[in-house]
Protein backbone atom coordinates (compact mmCIF):
# COMPACT_ATOMS: atom_id res chain seq x y z
CA UNK A 1 0.00 0.00 0.00
CA UNK A 2 1.18 3.38 -0.58
CA UNK A 3 3.38 4.08 2.10
CA UNK A 4 5.87 5.91 -0.20
CA UNK A 5 3.33 8.90 -0.39
CA UNK A 6 3.90 10.15 3.28
CA UNK A 7 5.59 12.51 4.46
CA UNK A 8 6.59 12.15 7.71
CA UNK A 9 7.35 15.70 10.24
CA UNK A 10 7.09 16.33 13.48
CA UNK A 11 5.75 19.65 14.62
CA UNK A 12 7.79 22.60 16.48
CA UNK A 13 5.21 22.27 19.20
CA UNK A 14 7.23 19.82 21.55
CA UNK A 15 10.46 21.88 22.08
CA UNK A 16 8.80 25.62 21.65
CA UNK A 17 4.85 26.81 21.72
CA UNK A 18 3.18 29.45 20.38
CA UNK A 19 0.23 29.00 22.63
CA UNK A 20 2.82 29.67 25.39
CA UNK A 21 5.89 31.54 23.66
CA UNK A 22 8.28 31.33 27.24
CA UNK A 23 7.76 27.83 26.67
CA UNK A 24 11.23 26.35 25.42
CA UNK A 25 12.27 29.70 24.33
CA UNK A 26 15.74 29.15 24.97
CA UNK A 27 15.45 26.56 22.01
CA UNK A 28 16.92 27.68 19.00
CA UNK A 29 16.32 26.80 15.41
CA UNK A 30 19.74 24.51 14.91
CA UNK A 31 18.61 23.28 17.76
CA UNK A 32 15.06 22.13 16.62
CA UNK A 33 16.13 20.96 13.36
CA UNK A 34 18.70 19.25 14.74
CA UNK A 35 16.74 16.63 16.72
CA UNK A 36 13.96 16.74 13.71
CA UNK A 37 17.18 15.84 11.64
CA UNK A 38 18.33 13.01 14.01
CA UNK A 39 15.11 11.60 14.70
CA UNK A 40 14.45 10.77 11.21
CA UNK A 41 11.92 12.81 10.08
CA UNK A 42 11.45 14.39 6.80
CA UNK A 43 10.68 17.66 7.87
CA UNK A 44 8.59 19.69 10.13
CA UNK A 45 6.04 22.78 10.64
CA UNK A 46 6.69 26.74 10.35
CA UNK A 47 6.82 27.87 14.30
CA UNK A 48 6.35 31.50 15.21
CA UNK A 49 10.16 31.98 15.73
CA UNK A 50 11.04 30.70 12.12
CA UNK A 51 13.22 33.09 10.38
CA UNK A 52 12.61 34.98 6.91
CA UNK A 53 12.41 32.40 3.90
CA UNK A 54 16.45 32.97 3.17
CA UNK A 55 17.49 31.55 6.17
CA UNK A 56 14.89 28.98 6.74
CA UNK A 57 15.37 27.53 3.75
CA UNK A 58 19.56 27.71 3.69
CA UNK A 59 19.26 25.49 6.89
CA UNK A 60 16.25 23.31 5.89
CA UNK A 61 18.51 22.25 2.89
CA UNK A 62 21.51 21.36 5.06
CA UNK A 63 19.68 19.01 7.25
CA UNK A 64 17.43 18.08 3.66
CA UNK A 65 14.55 19.07 5.58
CA UNK A 66 11.17 20.04 4.26
CA UNK A 67 8.21 22.55 5.92
CA UNK A 68 4.75 21.52 5.47
CA UNK A 69 2.70 24.36 6.23
CA UNK A 70 2.16 26.89 9.37
CA UNK A 71 -0.93 27.58 11.49
CA UNK A 72 -2.95 30.96 10.35
CA UNK A 73 -5.68 32.25 13.17
CA UNK A 74 -8.45 33.59 11.13
CA UNK A 75 -10.58 35.92 12.39
CA UNK A 76 -13.58 35.71 9.25
CA UNK A 77 -16.29 36.23 11.42
CA UNK A 78 -15.05 38.98 14.40
CA UNK A 79 -13.12 40.93 11.50
CA UNK A 80 -14.47 40.15 7.91
CA UNK A 81 -13.01 38.25 5.00
CA UNK A 82 -10.77 41.56 3.92
CA UNK A 83 -9.19 42.05 7.15
CA UNK A 84 -8.40 38.35 7.18
CA UNK A 85 -7.45 38.26 3.88
CA UNK A 86 -4.48 40.47 4.60
CA UNK A 87 -2.24 38.93 6.82
CA UNK A 88 -3.10 35.56 4.85
CA UNK A 89 -1.12 36.63 1.73
CA UNK A 90 1.36 37.56 3.60
CA UNK A 91 1.61 34.13 5.21
CA UNK A 92 0.80 32.40 1.59
CA UNK A 93 3.98 34.50 0.23
CA UNK A 94 5.88 32.99 3.49
CA UNK A 95 4.74 29.42 2.77
CA UNK A 96 5.45 29.59 -1.11
CA UNK A 97 9.22 31.10 -0.22
CA UNK A 98 9.79 27.75 1.84
CA UNK A 99 8.00 25.31 -0.64
CA UNK A 100 5.23 24.55 2.01
CA UNK A 101 2.07 22.32 0.60
CA UNK A 102 -0.23 23.65 2.83
CA UNK A 103 -1.94 26.87 4.99
CA UNK A 104 -3.59 25.31 8.46
CA UNK A 105 -6.09 27.84 8.99
CA UNK A 106 -8.13 27.88 12.32
CA UNK A 107 -11.19 30.00 13.57
CA UNK A 108 -10.29 31.79 16.07
CA UNK A 109 -13.63 34.00 16.26
CA UNK A 110 -14.82 33.53 20.28
CA UNK A 111 -12.02 30.87 20.82
CA UNK A 112 -11.01 29.89 24.45
CA UNK A 113 -7.89 28.45 23.28
CA UNK A 114 -5.84 30.83 24.71
CA UNK A 115 -7.98 31.72 27.72
CA UNK A 116 -8.13 30.53 31.22
CA UNK A 117 -11.76 28.95 30.71
CA UNK A 118 -13.09 25.30 31.19
CA UNK A 119 -12.37 23.80 27.82
CA UNK A 120 -14.44 20.87 28.32
CA UNK A 121 -17.75 23.02 28.78
CA UNK A 122 -17.42 26.52 27.48
CA UNK A 123 -16.37 26.33 23.86
CA UNK A 124 -18.47 28.89 21.80
CA UNK A 125 -21.12 28.06 19.25
CA UNK A 126 -21.29 30.23 15.45
CA UNK A 127 -24.95 31.10 14.84
CA UNK A 128 -26.27 30.57 11.43
CA UNK A 129 -25.56 33.96 10.20
CA UNK A 130 -21.83 33.04 11.45
CA UNK A 131 -21.65 29.69 9.98
CA UNK A 132 -22.71 31.37 6.33
CA UNK A 133 -20.12 34.19 6.63
CA UNK A 134 -17.14 31.96 7.57
CA UNK A 135 -18.09 29.31 5.10
CA UNK A 136 -17.89 31.89 2.91
CA UNK A 137 -14.87 33.37 3.72
CA UNK A 138 -12.91 29.99 3.89
CA UNK A 139 -14.02 29.87 0.14
CA UNK A 140 -12.08 33.05 -0.61
CA UNK A 141 -9.24 31.86 1.68
CA UNK A 142 -8.83 28.75 -0.03
CA UNK A 143 -8.96 30.49 -3.51
CA UNK A 144 -6.58 32.92 -2.32
CA UNK A 145 -4.30 29.85 -0.92
CA UNK A 146 -4.64 28.45 -4.34
CA UNK A 147 -2.73 31.06 -5.92
CA UNK A 148 0.51 30.24 -4.34
CA UNK A 149 0.69 27.00 -4.85
CA UNK A 150 -1.08 26.11 -1.31
CA UNK A 151 -3.61 24.15 -0.49
CA UNK A 152 -5.95 25.88 2.61
CA UNK A 153 -6.66 23.13 5.48
CA UNK A 154 -9.10 23.67 8.18
CA UNK A 155 -8.09 22.44 11.98
CA UNK A 156 -10.69 21.60 13.67
CA UNK A 157 -9.77 22.39 17.57
CA UNK A 158 -10.94 22.43 21.26
CA UNK A 159 -12.31 25.32 22.61
CA UNK A 160 -13.05 27.34 19.05
CA UNK A 161 -16.27 26.94 16.87
CA UNK A 162 -15.24 23.95 14.63
CA UNK A 163 -14.42 21.44 17.27
CA UNK A 164 -17.15 18.02 17.37
CA UNK A 165 -17.38 16.37 14.34
CA UNK A 166 -21.06 17.66 13.86
CA UNK A 167 -19.20 21.06 13.39
CA UNK A 168 -17.03 19.49 11.43
CA UNK A 169 -19.95 18.36 9.24
CA UNK A 170 -21.48 21.90 8.42
CA UNK A 171 -18.37 23.21 8.06
CA UNK A 172 -17.35 20.53 5.07
CA UNK A 173 -21.44 20.20 3.86
CA UNK A 174 -21.40 24.77 3.58
CA UNK A 175 -17.56 24.76 1.95
CA UNK A 176 -16.32 24.13 -1.39
CA UNK A 177 -14.83 20.83 -1.27
CA UNK A 178 -12.51 22.10 -4.67
CA UNK A 179 -11.09 25.09 -2.43
CA UNK A 180 -11.48 23.70 1.54
CA UNK A 181 -9.80 20.74 2.66
CA UNK A 182 -9.31 19.71 6.03
CA UNK A 183 -6.69 19.09 8.40
CA UNK A 184 -7.74 15.83 10.64
CA UNK A 185 -6.17 16.12 14.23
CA UNK A 186 -6.32 12.80 15.88
CA UNK A 187 -5.90 14.12 19.52
CA UNK A 188 -8.38 17.10 19.34
CA UNK A 189 -11.60 15.18 17.49
CA UNK A 190 -10.99 12.18 20.12
CA UNK A 191 -10.98 14.97 23.16
CA UNK A 192 -14.24 16.47 22.14
CA UNK A 193 -16.16 13.47 21.28
CA UNK A 194 -14.31 10.47 22.54
CA UNK A 195 -13.99 9.08 18.53
CA UNK A 196 -11.17 9.26 16.31
CA UNK A 197 -12.52 7.15 13.67
CA UNK A 198 -15.75 8.30 12.42
CA UNK A 199 -14.08 12.09 11.54
CA UNK A 200 -11.69 10.01 9.40
CA UNK A 201 -14.03 7.63 7.85
CA UNK A 202 -16.40 10.56 7.03
CA UNK A 203 -14.43 12.91 5.60
CA UNK A 204 -11.73 10.81 4.43
CA UNK A 205 -12.27 12.45 0.77
CA UNK A 206 -11.76 16.38 2.01
CA UNK A 207 -8.89 15.10 4.14
CA UNK A 208 -5.46 16.89 2.67
CA UNK A 209 -3.17 16.95 5.55
CA UNK A 210 -2.92 15.05 9.33
CA UNK A 211 -1.62 15.53 12.52
CA UNK A 212 -0.95 12.69 15.01
CA UNK A 213 -1.29 13.62 18.53
CA UNK A 214 -2.18 11.13 20.95
CA UNK A 215 -4.09 11.50 24.62
CA UNK A 216 -3.31 10.16 28.25
CA UNK A 217 -6.79 9.22 28.98
CA UNK A 218 -6.08 9.27 32.83
CA UNK A 219 -4.50 12.80 32.44
CA UNK A 220 -7.48 14.10 30.02
CA UNK A 221 -9.73 12.36 32.63
CA UNK A 222 -8.00 14.58 35.31
CA UNK A 223 -8.51 17.85 33.63
CA UNK A 224 -11.64 17.01 32.74
CA UNK A 225 -12.88 16.54 36.31
CA UNK A 226 -11.33 19.76 37.49
CA UNK A 227 -12.43 21.96 34.25
CA UNK A 228 -8.98 22.83 33.37
CA UNK A 229 -8.47 25.36 30.19
CA UNK A 230 -6.18 23.97 27.12
CA UNK A 231 -3.54 25.52 27.93
CA UNK A 232 -3.32 23.96 31.34
CA UNK A 233 -4.56 20.97 30.15
CA UNK A 234 -1.59 20.46 27.97
CA UNK A 235 1.05 21.27 30.75
CA UNK A 236 -0.64 18.97 32.76
CA UNK A 237 0.49 16.30 30.51
CA UNK A 238 -2.93 15.83 28.21
CA UNK A 239 -1.40 15.20 24.84
CA UNK A 240 1.59 13.20 23.96
CA UNK A 241 3.02 11.41 20.84
CA UNK A 242 1.90 8.38 19.38
CA UNK A 243 3.35 5.45 21.16
CA UNK A 244 2.99 6.92 24.63
CA UNK A 245 -0.66 7.74 24.99
CA UNK A 246 -3.68 5.76 24.24
CA UNK A 247 -5.29 5.98 20.83
CA UNK A 248 -4.47 3.44 18.63
CA UNK A 249 -2.65 4.63 15.06
CA UNK A 250 -2.72 1.38 13.28
CA UNK A 251 -6.27 1.67 12.78
CA UNK A 252 -6.12 5.63 11.82
CA UNK A 253 -3.12 4.58 9.14
CA UNK A 254 -4.53 1.70 7.87
CA UNK A 255 -7.18 3.82 7.16
CA UNK A 256 -5.11 6.45 5.64
CA UNK A 257 -3.26 3.86 3.60
CA UNK A 258 -6.41 2.33 2.28
CA UNK A 259 -7.89 5.43 0.87
CA UNK A 260 -4.52 6.17 -0.63
CA UNK A 261 -3.73 8.79 1.22
CA UNK A 262 -0.49 11.19 0.12
CA UNK A 263 0.97 14.02 1.77
CA UNK A 264 2.01 14.92 5.37
CA UNK A 265 1.34 13.04 8.61
CA UNK A 266 2.94 15.38 11.11
CA UNK A 267 3.47 14.44 14.82
CA UNK A 268 2.28 16.99 17.36
CA UNK A 269 2.48 16.22 20.79
CA UNK A 270 2.43 19.87 22.67
CA UNK A 271 3.90 18.92 26.11
CA UNK A 272 5.61 21.19 28.64
CA UNK A 273 9.64 20.35 27.19
CA UNK A 274 10.77 20.72 30.73
CA UNK A 275 8.82 17.47 31.89
CA UNK A 276 8.71 15.85 28.45
CA UNK A 277 12.70 16.28 27.00
CA UNK A 278 11.26 16.93 23.24
CA UNK A 279 14.02 14.22 21.55
CA UNK A 280 13.13 11.46 23.79
CA UNK A 281 9.49 12.03 22.66
CA UNK A 282 10.44 12.60 18.72
CA UNK A 283 12.47 9.22 19.49
CA UNK A 284 9.79 7.23 20.93
CA UNK A 285 7.34 8.66 17.70
CA UNK A 286 9.63 7.40 15.50
CA UNK A 287 9.76 4.06 16.88
CA UNK A 288 6.40 3.55 17.29
CA UNK A 289 5.99 4.78 13.20
CA UNK A 290 8.67 2.35 12.27
CA UNK A 291 7.96 -1.11 14.62
CA UNK A 292 4.16 -0.46 14.53
CA UNK A 293 3.32 1.30 11.76
CA UNK A 294 5.24 0.85 8.87
CA UNK A 295 6.49 -2.51 9.79
CA UNK A 296 4.98 -4.53 6.22
O1 LIG B 1 -2.19 22.19 15.18
C1 LIG B 1 -2.09 22.73 16.28
C2 LIG B 1 -1.37 24.03 16.41
C3 LIG B 1 -1.31 24.60 17.82
O2 LIG B 1 -0.95 25.93 17.87
C4 LIG B 1 -2.54 24.20 18.56
O3 LIG B 1 -2.80 24.87 19.72
C5 LIG B 1 -2.45 22.71 18.72
O4 LIG B 1 -3.31 22.21 19.70
C6 LIG B 1 -2.68 22.10 17.40
O5 LIG B 1 -3.33 21.06 17.27
CO1 LIG C 1 -3.07 20.03 15.36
Amino acid sequence: MGQEHIQWGIAPIGWRNDDIPEIGKETTLSHLLGDVYISGFDGTEVGGFFPEPEILNKELTLRNLKVASKWFSSYIIRDGIEEASKEFHELCAYLKAVQASAVVVSEQSYSIQGTSKNVFEEKPYFNDGEWQKLCEGLNTLGKMAEDYGLLLVFHHHMGTGVQTLEEVDRLMENTDPAHVHLLYDTGHIFVSDNNYMDLLKKHMDRIKHVHFKDIRTNKMKECVKEGKSFLDSFLHGMFTVPGDGDLDFVQVYQELLASDYKGWIVIEAEQDPAKAHPLEYALIARNYIDCRLMKD
